[in-house]
């Protein structure tokens, strides 16, 4: 799917920074193909509303109709300013449903006051969205006001965002993301509940004259990114990436619209992911000191992933530099005694050795480095690591994680998983090779490794986003030739390592 279709339901406005102009460009610059159903005619400039016009229902009616058999995979909904029309676009959402079996993603930008202050809704439209358009979406976006109107609390401390999406997810919608722009602290935190999971974005404050229309990028950014089967937490990072990119690039006046600023390319605008505490949740911090160590070749090449000592013996001959062993089920002393082993040869033969999870063991033992999921980066000792001078490799499975990960500045960050492994249940976690030309492009100053499916028959294609170094398993560890399977990748990587 190249350019998946995104209907927006939203209104017109006449200074094209918000509403349905600026959904059609948001969606442009997320390779989207969007459509439109206008809800109303607005008169306004960013920063006053003169008039609202509802459309009638029939012409309402009669724009869904002429949607109603494109094949949309997303539908952003807008300002919806009247009872009648909720209803209306309740049953389309309804109907559409019924007739497909393909994932349509419903989110809903409760636009209940318009930033400019005006009062924009018919009496009842607020109830009417409530009790039949909730239960109906897939992400709902309030900024602090919106989330005030809907709970009748106003969440400023995170504890209270926490409670406040609570409630507005027992409303219907799975997701609620409330979004913290109009926070008073020096820096915004955007939270999402998702499903059952907590993230947490945060951003440095931007002090902008006209901010008119960030709330219709964001939710039509992330209606396009779920689009292009983007999991919600990276959808949320990078729709917030690209409106810091649109406020950084804000001209000074108020007139001027926000511009829309392509694809977020700029980790410097990308937000600080943080851990995904409920309550209070504070930055993963960097261990204080020179931080981890750097590996000694860059890039790391070929980097197998082995579960024993036999397989590190076979593999040093063949002028392997970077090893990985990753051990599941060793008991205790078996695990002791192979990491020892393991150590010492890899020590002895000058190659980077990664110990996969077993940090204490690994810090104890003196290896080269350790690798860390995510689940054992929050749980792990950051900065006895960091002292004990290993250096720590992070596994990364899409932008949100990729920020929490950035932010420790590690000594590589893994990339995964590709394509579809045997190895390893990453169902829901696969990245492909577009996503992995994106990752190459946005984190310059760490070294990169890709991970998950690759083989020499796929090899040339993930080479070709710019990746400079490949952890591996099956395709060593199954191969019928070894020897010629490791030249295969050598040869393909040659010129890279040095
Ligand atoms: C180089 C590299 N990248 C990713 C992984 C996966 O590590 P992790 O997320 O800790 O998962 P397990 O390997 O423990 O199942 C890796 N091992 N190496
Ligand atoms: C450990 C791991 N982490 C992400 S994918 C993966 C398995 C990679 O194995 P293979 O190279 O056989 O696909
Ligand atoms: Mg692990």
């Amino acid at each position: 799917m190249r350019r998946p279709k995104v209907l927006t339901i939203a209104g017109s406005d006449t200074s094209a920074g918000a509403g349905i102009q600026a959904d059609l460009m948001t969606l442009a610059d997320f390779n989207a193909e969007g459509k439109t159903v206008v809800t109303a005619l607005t008169a306004q400039t960013p920063n006053a509303v003169f008039a609202v016009e509802p459309v009638g229902n029939r012409i309402l009616q009669e724009q869904l109709s002429a949607v109603k058999h494109i094949a949309l995979r997303g539908i952003k909904i807008g300002l919806i300013v009247a009872p009648a029309q909720v209803a209306i676009i309740a049953n389309f959402i309804r109907q559409l449903r019924q007739k497909t079996a393909a994932e349509l993603w419903v989110v809903l930008d409760p636009v209940l006051n318009a930033s400019a202050g005006s009062q924009l809704q018919l009496p009842g439209t607020l109830e009417a969205i409530q009790s039949q358009l909730l239960p109906l979406v897939d992400v709902i976006t309030p900024n602090l006001d919106e989330a005030e109107v809907l709970t009748g609390l106003r969440p400023t401390a995170p504890n209270d965002r926490v409670q406040a999406a609570m409630q507005i997810q027992r409303m219907g919608p799975g997701s609620v993301v409330i979004k913290g722009g109009h926070d008073t602290a020096g820096h915004c935190l955007d939270y999402g509940l998702c499903g059952q999971n907590h993230y947490w974005l945060q951003s440095p404050r931007q002090a902008v004259s006209n901010s008119h229309g960030t709330g219709c990028r964001f939710s039509s950014a992330i209606a396009a990114l779920l689009a292009r089967d983007y999991p919600l937490k990276d959808a949320l990072t990078l729709a917030k990436a690209y409106i810091n990119h649109s406020l950084a690039l804000a001209k000074d006046s108020p007139e001027a619209n926000l511009p829309h600023p392509g694809w977020p390319e700029n980790i410097e605008l990308f937000p600080r992911a943080l851990p995904n505490a409920l309550q209070n949740p504070e930055p993963l911090e960097l261990p204080p000191g020179p931080g981890f160590a750097p590996c000694k070749t860059k890039p790391l090449g070929l980097y197998p992933v082995v579960d024993s000592v036999d397989w590190i013996t076979r593999l040093i001959p063949l002028a392997v530099k970077t090893l990985q062993i990753r051990l599941k089920h060793a008991g205790p002393d078996e695990l002791r005694q192979q990491l020892t082993e393991a150590i010492a040869l890899c020590r002895e033969n000058e190659v980077q050795l990664f110990i996969n999870d077993h940090w204490q063991l690994a810090i104890e033992l003196d290896a080269y480095g350790v690798h860390l999921g995510q689940e054992d980066l929050l749980k792990a000792d950051l900065s006895a690591i960091a002292r004990a001078g290993l250096r720590l490799g992070v596994s990364t499975h899409g932008e949100y994680e990729m920020m929490l990960a950035h932010s420790l500045k590690p000594s590589y960050m893994a990339f995964g998983a590709i394509f579809d492994t045997k190895t390893k249940d990453m169902s829901g976690q696969l990245q492909g090779t577009e996503r992995l030309g994106r990752y190459v492009r946005l984190i310059k100053n760490c070294p990169q490794v890709a991970i998950g499916g690759i083989n020499a028959d796929n090899l040339d294609s993930v080479l070709a986003t710019g990746i400079e170094s490949v952890a591996v398993v099956s395709a060593i560890t199954e191969a019928e030739d070894v020897r010629a399977r490791v030249k295969v990748f050598q040869s393909r990587l040659e010129g890279l390592t040095c």
